[in-house]
C-alpha cells in the first residue's frame, strides 16, 4: 500500500491530461490504420519489441544490443513505412483547425475575401458541366486542390493551365477525347491538368460496386488536401470525396454546398 501511495503521491492533474492525450493520439492513429496493411506491419513491430523486452530482462547481452540497434534504425524505418498515415494524421489535425474557418475573426485575419469571390465565380462552370455530364452519362473525375505545385500525387497528366469553362470540361471528358481517361485537376482558379492517374483508395470498406474512378477519388482525398468529384458513367450519379470519405448520390445543390464549404 505504501509503494502505491508513493507512486501516486506526485500524480497531478497534468498527468491525467497527459494520459488522456496519449490515449486520444493512439486511438486516432489506430483509426487511421484500421483496415490497412499498415496494421500488420505495426503488429509485427510490436512483437519484435516484446521479444526485445524479453531478451533484455533475461540479460542476453548480444541479442539485446542487436535488437537495440534495430530499434534505433527502426524509428526512421517506421517514419518511412508509415509516411502516408503520418501525412493523413497531420491532415486530420488540419481538418479540425478548419472548423475555425467560419468564425469571423478567422475570416478577418486569414481569409482573403477577394480570392473567395474569384473562386466562387469559377465554381459555376464546373457545376454546369457536371449537370450536363450527368444528363449525358459522361464519366468524369475532377479534383479541387488549393495548390498545384505542392503536390506530386497528380502531376503525371497533361499540363494545361487553362481557363475553367463548361465546354472545356465537357470536351476533356467526352469519350473521343485523348484526355478523357483519368482526372482533371482544378487549382489556382485554372484547369491545371487533365488525364492524371491518381493513387487508389486503401480503404477496404468501400462498397464493391465502386469501381476505379470512385476509388481514385477516395484515394487522392486520403493523401492530399483536396476534394474529389465523380460523375458516374454508369448511373450519372454524383459523388464527392474528401479526407478519405465519400458521399454518393448528391444532387446539384448538395454538391455546391460541399464545394463551397471545402473549396471556396
Ligand atoms: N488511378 C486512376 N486515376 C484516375 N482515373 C482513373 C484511375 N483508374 C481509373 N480511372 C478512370 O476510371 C475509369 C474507369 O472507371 P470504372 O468504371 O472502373 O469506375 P467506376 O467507379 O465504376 O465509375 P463509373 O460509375 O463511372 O463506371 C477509367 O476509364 C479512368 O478514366
Amino acid at each position: 500500500m505504501d509503494s502505491f501511495q508513493v507512486l501516486f503521491s506526485n500524480f497531478g492533474i497534468f498527468d491525467v491530461v497527459d494520459i488522456i492525450l496519449v490515449a486520444i493520439l493512439i486511438y486516432l492513429f489506430y483509426s487511421l490504420l484500421r483496415g490497412t496493411i499498415a496494421v500488420n506491419i505495426l503488429i509485427g513491430y510490436l512483437f519484435v519489441y516484446l521479444f526485445y523486452l524479453l531478451v533484455k530482462s533475461l540479460q542476453m547481452k548480444l541479442l539485446t544490443a542487436f535488437l537495440n540497434g534495430f530499434f534505433q534504425v527502426g524509428v526512421i524505418a517506421l517514419v518511412i513505412v508509415f509516411q502516408p498515415e503520418i501525412r493523413k494524421f497531420l491532415l486530420m489535425i488540419g481538418k479540425n483547425f478548419k472548423l475555425y474557418r467560419n468564425q469571423y475573426w478567422f475570416k478577418f485575419f486569414v481569409r482573403n475575401e477577394a480570392q473567395k469571390e474569384i473562386r466562387y465565380s469559377k465554381l459555376r462552370p464546373v457545376l454546369d458541366a457536371c449537370k450536363s455530364m450527368q444528363e449525358t452519362r459522361t464519366g468524369a473525375l475532377i479534383i479541387f486542390a488549393r495548390s498545384y505545385e505542392d503536390e506530386n500525387f497528380y502531376k503525371n497528366g497533361e499540363e494545361m493551365r487553362a481557363v475553367i469553362s463548361k465546354r472545356l470540361l465537357e470536351t476533356i471528358f467526352s469519350k473521343n477525347s485523348p484526355l478523357h481517361d483519368g482526372a482533371v485537376i482544378i487549382a489556382e482558379n485554372r484547369v491545371m491538368a487533365a488525364g492524371c492517374i491518381l493513387p487508389l483508395a486503401e480503404n477496404h470498406e468501400l462498397p464493391l460496386y465502386m469501381g476505379l474512378r470512385h476509388r481514385a477519388a477516395v484515394g487522392i482525398s486520403e493523401v492530399a488536401d483536396v476534394a474529389a468529384l465523380v460523375v458516374s458513367e454508369e448511373t450519372g450519379n454524383i459523388a464527392y470525396a474528401r479526407q478519405g470519405k465519400i458521399k454518393t448520390n448528391l444532387d446539384m445543390s448538395e454538391l455546391e454546398k460541399n464545394l463551397r464549404k471545402d473549396w471556396i
